[in-house]
């Protein structure tokens, strides 16, 4: 073997290695996996055979950044990928994926690019999120399921946002559905075509016919979408006809598509289910200031679950990188799977921790999700862009958790492919990132409908504060009347109630969360038994804390229950009024107060408490018309 090519260390590439390399790759290995066996074996770089040529696979990330962004990167601009199979995918020498003709892929290049300067990008964004969570609030209603198939929901909002930023269009439900479906069946047409050398391919007949007809299929929708293209609409378009790339106009408004809906989704995705899993993390991110942290969370998530976990090349030419000769045609396979999640580069690199590139901010660089150097991904921008939006819109709204905690995402089942799949698509539990607020009167149903909704809902539960104060007081209803006639104690008692009900209030910050009434209740008590001394309450700065709240109706929602005269009843548990007028006035000081301070409130004035229970729900998933 020693005329043989061998830069870099691995097995002897005698015929019984690269039958064993054939055999793995096309009958039992995915790229990743087999490039992870062999670095497993021999080291971070390893020269193998892959259909009949010497490939270099590395996860080196100092080898990486010669290759992709070194002095020599623009040898390195051609993919490995054999002819026939390019053909049957449409991609030979057209369009930008994949395109090996250098100059008909400049051009492309500079055309995609003009989606990063899309003004509008981010405002269409957060206008598709919020289209997707009307849908999902409404399914919530309409099928009184409170659970959501996150990545399909992801896939819907990417997949409309692209469309009208690159193509101006929109599409309905249905057919976004069906399109949506055609792009995983196309990237796995894509790793049968690409990898699988011609002659094999009869061996497989079901498989490529399948293959075939997914390409097909997905064209198919695309010439539909372009039957109702306005070609001047956009940017893009615009450019496509300009540069007289008329016949490749299927073939990049595909790609466009496929590039761009599922690396997103399943970034987005992963990202999701890593914050359920740390909490710590979600929270800081709503309470950041500014974008920037959740820029280094989702560059953390897409460190640690990179959807193309390979990068595959070929050099043009001869040349030497990092003091080693590489021939023209040396086909090289980089590994983010392995590179992102190696020791050598990322201490403790399975944990998801945003944290590492705070510290360390030139370490984001080691990682490359999105390639780097002169044929990096041509949508980072925009995929930010939308990682960002789409992700805090989701969060402002909802909290996600899973169904089942009990298995790390990091050992999630996912086919690490040519792009990654998910394998278990996990329908999340969600609930509106919002508080419910029930005041009024005594004895009209508070505390029952907290623990309806509670039952049904599962949200953290505050439960009467001035109850709970006064068992620690020891004061009972008939001590409790007493002091209602000492202003200066009741106004004592609805201070403390007031700190507590802040203080309580604070650690719920990010939750949904029942309140069985709340510091409002204090103030009305305050006016009607402290006549005198009610507006010091004002001066506090918890009360105004939790005034200023109560006014954030995104985020607090009042509900004032009315007296009901079946209420009255006793069931000789709870005090009942005794005094009608009164019991109503009480409820009307309520109203008057909620007013005068300028808070938004909902009336349920039914009995029954499935009516109630709906009428709180329709406020919870209230969406636009
Ligand atoms: C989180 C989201 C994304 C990730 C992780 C990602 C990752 C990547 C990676 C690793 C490459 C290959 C780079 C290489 O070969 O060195 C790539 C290429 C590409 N990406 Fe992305 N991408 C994302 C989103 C997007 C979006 C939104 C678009 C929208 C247009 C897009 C369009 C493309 C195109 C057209 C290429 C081929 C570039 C070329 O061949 O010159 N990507 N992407």
């Amino acid at each position: 073997q020693s005329h043989l090519y061998q830069p870099f260390c691995g097995p002897p590439l005698n015929i019984l290695t690269r039958l064993i390399m054939f055999i793995q790759l096309h009958f039992f290995l995915t790229v990743p996996e087999f490039t992870e066996f062999w670095c497993r074996l021999y080291g971070d770089t390893v020269g193998v055979w892959i259909n009949g040529e010497y490939t270099i696979i590395t996860c080196d990330a100092e080898l990486v950044q010669q290759i992709l962004g070194g002095i020599n990167s623009k040898n390195f601009i051609m993919c490995i990928g054999n002819d026939h199979g390019l053909k049957e995918l449409g991609m030979y020498q057209n369009a930008i994926v994949w395109n090996n003709d250098v100059s008909k892929w400049t051009l492309q290049k500079h055309i995609f690019q003009a989606l990063n300067a899309h003004h509008k990008a981010s405002m269409i964004a957060i206008e598709k999120t919020r289209q997707e969570i009307n849908r999902i609030k409404i399914s919530a209603l309409k099928n009184n399921v409170l659970t959501v198939d996150i990545l399909n929901a992801i896939r819907h909002i990417t997949l409309a946002i692209i469309l009208e930023v690159s193509l101006g269009i929109q599409l309905d439900s249905n057919k976004s559905q069906y399109l949506i479906d055609c792009i995983p069946d196309y990237f796995k047409a894509w790793k049968f075509f690409l990898l699988k050398p011609r002659f094999i391919w009869p061996l497989f007949p079901l498989q490529f016919f399948h293959h075939r007809r997914s390409i097909l299929k997905f064209r198919e929708e695309i010439q539909n979408i372009i039957s109702i293209l306005d070609p001047q609409s956009t940017i893009f378009l615009r450019q496509l006809h300009k540069n007289n790339l008329t016949d490749e106009v299927i073939q990049s408004i595909l790609e466009m598509v496929l590039a761009s809906t599922d690396t997103v989704s399943v970034s987005l995705y992963y990202t999701i289910l890593l914050l359920t899993e740390n909490k710590k993390i979600a929270n800081q991110l709503m309470d950041s200031s500014d974008d920037s942290f959740l820029e280094v969370v989702l560059q953390e998530s897409i460190r640690l679950m990179p959807v193309e976990p390979i990068i595959i090349r070929k050099s043009l030419d001869d040349c030497e990188i990092s003091g080693i000769h590489i021939k023209a045609r040396t086909n090289i396979v980089i590994s983010l799977a392995l590179l992102n999640r190696h020791q050598k580069w990322f201490e403790n690199p399975l944990k998801f921790d945003p944290q590492r590139f705070i510290q360390n901010e030139s370490s984001i660089a080691l990682s490359v999700p999105m390639g780097h150097g002169p044929i990096s991904c041509v949508g980072q921008h925009i995929a930010m862009v939308e990682m960002k939006t789409i992700l805090f819109e989701l969060f402002k709204e909802f909290i996600f958790t899973r169904m089942d905690e009990t298995r790390p995402i990091i050992d999630t089942k996912t086919r690490w492919d040519i792009v990654q799949r998910p394998i278990i698509k996990e329908v999340l539990n969600l609930l509106p990132r919002k508080k419910i607020v029930f005041i009024g009167a005594q004895s009209v149903g508070k505390t029952t409908l907290a623990n309806f909704i509670k039952s049904h809902m599962n949200g953290i539960m505050i439960s009467e504060i001035a109850r709970n104060l006064m068992e620690e007081l020891n004061l009972n209803t008939n001590t409790m009347k007493t002091l209602r006639n000492d202003p200066d104690k009741t106004f004592e008692f609805q201070t403390t109630t007031i700190k507590i009900q802040c203080e309580k209030e604070d650690e719920i910050e990010h939750e949904f969360a029942i309140l069985d009434r709340c510091a409002f209740d204090s103030i009305v008590c305050a006016q009607k038994f402290c006549k005198k001394r009610w507006r010091e309450l004002l001066d506090m700065k918890e009360t105004n804390k939790c005034l200023e709240r109560y006014r954030q109706k995104d985020r607090y929602i009042i509900f004032l229950i009315e007296p009901q005269k079946e209420c009255l009843e006793a069931d000789g548990i709870r005090s009942i009024p005794t005094n009608y007028e009164e019991w109503i006035s009480f409820s009307d000081s309520f109203k008057m107060a909620l007013k005068e301070f300028n808070i938004e409130f909902n009336v349920i004035n039914v009995l029954d408490i499935n009516q109630r229970y709906s009428i709180v729900k329709n406020a919870l998933f209230a969406h636009d018309a």
